[in-house]
């Protein structure tokens, strides 16, 4: 498929000559037919992996609507992610709970709509914990909240499959906004509510 931006056809270009060059210094045949398309392949699984630089939490999150609610706390749970560490560009994968406390009489955002700005910062190269604050920092944005939160359990490649090797660990990080992080009690409510 031919690429229509210049700069992506030059990075391209050079991503596969470094590539081929590395298949190549481990005693690789680039050429081969089991690798000769490889680089293609990575490429555009790095786009996929990093499809959220393209997306806006605006885009999902002005969409609301009236509900009969009287201010209490929202929460979608166990939401899957995949996200590709910044430092190893390997995946790290595991669930996130997402939470608002939109003001009473609010408009509030459709359920969907929390996974998808999830996806949005999870789909670009990432910590967890910048993706774990991203998320909350979007719904306080967008949305007309006394508070969010965002708690991710994951587990990340780069810790399980090399390096330490420690496969089963999981990172946990929460990142809390608004009545979340200054009232312990909203903030025990709150897990309370998740973990029913
Ligand atoms: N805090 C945090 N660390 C991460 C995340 N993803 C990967 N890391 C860590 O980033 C660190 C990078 O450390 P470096 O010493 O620069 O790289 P390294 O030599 O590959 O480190 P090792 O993984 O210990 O082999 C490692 O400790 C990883 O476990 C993340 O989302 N948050
Ligand atoms: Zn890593």
């Amino acid at each position: 498929m031919t690429n229509p931006d210049p700069s992506l056809r030059v990075a391209a270009r050079r991503f596969t000559a470094g590539l081929t060059a590395w298949f190549a210094s481990i005693g690789l045949d680039p050429d081969s037919p089991a690798l000769a398309e490889t680089p293609t392949r990575v490429l555009r699984a790095l786009g996929e992996f990093t499809a959220g630089y393209r997306d806006d939490p605006a885009f999902h999150l002005s969409r609301t609507f009236p509900a009969d609610h009287a201010g209490q706390p929202i929460a979608v749970t166990g939401v899957p992610f995949t996200s590709l560490c910044e430092h190893h560009l390997l995946p790290f994968s595991g669930t996130a709970d997402i939470a608002y406390q939109p003001k009473p009489g609010a408009s509030v955002a459709g359920l969907s709509k929390l996974p998808r700005v999830l996806d949005v910062y999870a789909r670009r190269l990432q910590t967890q914990e910048q993706l774990t604050r991203q998320v909350t920092a979007a719904l306080d944005e967008h949305l007309d909240t006394l508070g969010a939160a965002c708690i991710i359990r994951s587990e990340h490649g780069c810790l399980a499959h090399r390096g330490a090797r420690k496969p089963g660990a999981s990172m946990v990080t929460a990142s809390y906004t608004g009545r979340f992080l200054t009232d312990p009690q909203a903030r025990a409510d709150l897990h309370t509510l998740l973990t029913r």
